[in-house]
């Protein structure tokens, strides 16, 4: 009898709402305590702050990811950092702070994404800068991006020297495909449809298992050639990890869950930035005028240092990225019947999801310009960038399990976007009002964002 239920099991959601997400902020708002549930899917969601804090934070414990969501995911993922608790996640969390947080591999991220900048990515946008007839697709050109960019931070490895049986399109395509397919699962109003079309290998399951046959064979060859090139010499995350695990799939697993960390969510965070720059020539104009003031007009960019000392540059991708979180929700799984800080009963065994989608859009957190792409709200009078607390904010999630590629995300942001904006202006090729999201783990504009590039007249 649940309005909300029928709205959810007939679609009818699409009437009004381009994206399901607006559907939900738009609940979202309406509940006075910025909690729903929807009892067909047994998902409580929450854009309360202080909820979010309570299950990220204070009962860490009580909200893993749980079994039930490792098992849509497992096929993908496996046991991959992104899939799994207790001393499997604490295992790989460990090598990959140790090594992630080291300032040398801030610093190696720095030089490789801008060695990525020089040698590929301004050189594709300068062969069609000013051609009216050549449209680029700059969702699939930041995902190739940040794809080289993952590898070689991450894996040591340039995906150039990978001997692939198959074109990288269709290592990206799989990718793409088992990621929209594991999230339709979640969805599904009882996890029994998907097993039983699982168990007789028949439509979107046969499809998701022949995706994941061709991303298993991309992670197996990273593993080979690492192994090739004398891993227990380099220092790279995967090496760290083969020096102590011998088992392939578990290898494999992991390599897995980093492609998808690295690849997907700073590709969508550089996709809807740089779509809200082609809305916003004054946010881009100030952007330009900084880098001329702090780097100097006609200079180039040489530091990691120089970086952080563009406030409003960090504010904007910070500013985008509260709009248009790549991860637009997040769930967990309730251990044992608890309450929320908002007074909302969570019986054991309900999935738990926290939006940073719609908490983006609350007024109560941003004000009533909520809705308005704004950097200056993330600077102080100063100028200076002001860290809003992580809880309002979980677009890197926060707490206990938060984001352990956060600097790194935001060097590759920052870079391209500045080297990008100081050369070319980037136009929609079509008019996009309101972006339109596929489904997936991570948010992906649906049919990419063509663009038009067009050369600055004098570098700034
Ligand atoms: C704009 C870019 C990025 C965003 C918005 C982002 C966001 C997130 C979010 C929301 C989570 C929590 C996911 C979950 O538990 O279900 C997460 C976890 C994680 N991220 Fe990122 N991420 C970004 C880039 C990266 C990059 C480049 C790496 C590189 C290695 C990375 C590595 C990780 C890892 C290892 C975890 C798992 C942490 C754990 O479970 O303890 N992320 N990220």
């Amino acid at each position: 009898n649940c309005e909300i239920c029928q709205t959810y099991i007939n679609s009818s959601w699409k009437i009004q709402f381009d994206n399901f997400c607006d559907w939900y902020t738009h609940l979202l708002k309406k509940s006075t305590t910025r909690t729903i549930h929807i009892h067909v899917l047994g998902n409580t969601i929450t854009a309360n702050p202080d909820n979010v804090e309570y299950m990220l934070k204070t009962r860490f414990d009580n909200f893993p990811k749980g079994k039930n969501f490792s098992a849509i995911l497992a096929d993908f993922l496996g046991r991959g950092i992104f899939n799994v608790d207790g001393d499997l996640w604490r295992f790989q969390r460990k090598i990959t702070s140790l090594e992630l947080g080291r300032a040398s591999v801030k610093k190696c991220a720095f030089e490789v994404v801008n060695h990525e900048i020089d040698q590929r990515l301004l050189p594709l946008l300068a062969s069609v800068a000013g051609k009216e007839d050549e449209i680029l697709d700059m969702q699939d050109v930041f995902k190739r991006f940040s794809f080289d960019s993952i590898c070689r931070v991450s894996f040591g490895l340039d995906p150039k020297c990978l001997d692939l049986s198959l074109p990288i399109t269709k290592f990206a395509a799989a990718f793409d495909l088992a990621s929209k397919l594991s999230a339709e699962r979640a969805m599904t109003a009882s996890p029994l449809l998907w097993k039983v079309k699982r168990l007789f290998n028949v439509g979107s399951e046969r499809k998701l298992q022949r995706a994941i046959k061709i991303i298993n064979m991309l992670a197996q060859e990273v593993i080979k050639q690492r192994r090739k090139f004398r891993f227990s010499e380099e220092k790279d995350l995967l090496s760290r990890f083969m020096g102590t695990i011998s088992d392939e799939k578990y290898l494999r697993d992991i390599v897995i869950s980093f492609l998808l960390a690295g690849r997907d969510t700073v590709a969508s965070a550089l996709t809807s930035f740089f779509w809200l720059m082609s809305k916003h020539p004054e946010v881009e104009a100030g952007i330009l005028v900084e880098a001329d003031r702090v780097i100097g007009q006609n200079k180039e960019l040489t530091s990691y240092k120089k970086l952080k000392e563009l406030h409003y540059l960090h504010a904007a991708v910070y500013e985008s990225m509260r709009l248009y979180p790549p991860i637009q929700f997040d769930s967990k799984f309730c251990l044992e019947d608890d309450h929320l800080p908002d007074g909302t009963f969570v019986k054991k065994g309900t999935r738990v999801t926290y939006h940073p989608y719609a908490m983006g859009r609350m007024e109560e957190i941003w004000g009533p310009d909520c809705m308005e792409f704004k950097p200056e709200r993330w600077l102080k009078n100063d100028g200076l960038f002001f860290q809003e607390n992580p809880f309002k904010y979980p677009v890197f999630q926060a707490g206990v399990r938060i984001c352990l590629g956060k600097e790194m995300a935001l060097v590759e942001l920052k870079s391209v976007a500045l080297s990008l904006l100081r050369r070319f202006r980037i136009e929609l090729a079509q008019p996009q009002p309101t972006p339109s999201f596929s489904p997936g783990l991570t948010s992906t504009f649906r049919g990419g964002v063509p663009v038009l590039v067009r050369p600055r007249k004098a570098p700034s």
